[in-house]
């Protein structure tokens, strides 16, 4: 278990993390999602033990994690700017990782030669990102972590290597209950990986939730009636947006399906149709809500 306590972290005059709360349980998968700048990064290295906050508290099972050697061996972070030795191999590299982290499993490694098929002789500096991306996973799936910080991982693999690697991340969670932290700004990814997520917005964690909760309060509703709509009917429905397309009203409500079904069906619609948000239109409009400038994403 993670546990972020009220955590808070200035850089000079700016309060990059701001009283920040959530655990996140052993075995799971907790996705990190905000706007450029937001402090993901910030927050993901401050539980990786590599900053110290200036408030509050963070722990893993217990424990404290900032200068803590035996929870940072069971604890891998993998930045989104990758650092290898210069001109190592990556036989070089697995022995250093093999020396650093007490879990790391030798056969792992070999077996994994046949999901990365690449020449662990081969100098790392000379391939490309993607396979450079492959190689920070294979040495961090060799470690065992029990815990994994994951900086914008996916980015710059192909659409075959992120499944694999996707693969592993599932099986080492159902198998060895290992707790993922993630942050993606790809959230069609983050949606199919995640149980939970929290979306930070200039340093403040503005909501944590299950997925499956947070997709069964808020819908898109389109709906037409004869002539104009009636002028009460958006009354007592918590509406986040709406706008117009011909004689179409389409709107974002927050709210129960069935308590929205029910109250619209009153004002006898011609056409009335309720759909599920995906998460990238729920980040958009929780994030439009608190004045993050939003396009006009209803399709
Ligand atoms: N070492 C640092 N010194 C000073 N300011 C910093 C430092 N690291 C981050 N910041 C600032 O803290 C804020 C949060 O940055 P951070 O990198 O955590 O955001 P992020 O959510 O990861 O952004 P992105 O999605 O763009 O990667 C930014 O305003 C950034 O300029």
């Amino acid at each position: 278990m993670i546990q972020i306590n009220h955590v808070s972290k200035r850089f000079g005059e700016l309060e990059a993390i701001k009283d920040v709360t959530f655990s996140v349980p052993k075995g799971s998968i907790y996705g990190l999602l905000g706007s450029n700048g937001a402090g993901k990064t910030t927050l993901m290295k401050m539980i990786a033990g590599i900053y110290k906050q200036d408030r509050g508290s963070i722990t893993v099972d217990g424990e404290p994690i900032f200068e803590n050697i035996k929870q940072k061996e069971r604890l891998i972070f993998l930045p989104d700017a990758l650092y290898f030795f210069p001109h190592t191999t990556i036989r070089q590299m697995a022995d250093f990782y093999r020396h650093i982290y007490p879990k790391w499993n030798e056969k792992r490694f070999y077996e994994m030669k046949e999901l990365f098929p690449i020449d662990i002789n081969q100098k790392i500096h000379r391939m490309s990102k993607g396979m450079q991306r492959q190689v920070a996973f294979w040495l961090t799936f060799s470690t065992m972590p029990d815990v994994l910080v994951l900086d914008e991982p996916l980015d710059g693999l192909d659409a075959v290597m992120r499944q694999k690697v996707k693969n592993i991340l599932f099986q080492d969670v159902a198998d060895r209950e290992m707790t993922v932290i993630i942050s993606s700004h790809n959230l069609f990814e983050v949606e199919d990986l995640c149980d939970r997520i929290g979306i930070l917005h200039n340093g403040s964690l503005i909501i944590e939730k299950e997925l499956d909760n947070l997709k069964t309060n808020i819908h898109k509703v389109q709906v037409a009636f004869h002539g104009q709509p009636p002028s009460t009917f958006l009354q007592h429905l918590d509406v986040v947006y709406q706008e117009r397309r011909g004689s179409v009203l389409l709107c974002i409500i927050r709210g129960e399906e069935e308590q929205i079904s029910a109250h619209i069906h009153k004002y006898e619609p011609i056409l009335f149709d309720l759909l599920s948000l995906t998460l990238e239109e729920i980040f958009i409009y929780e994030l439009g809500e608190r004045g993050y400038a939003i396009e006009n994403i209803l399709v």
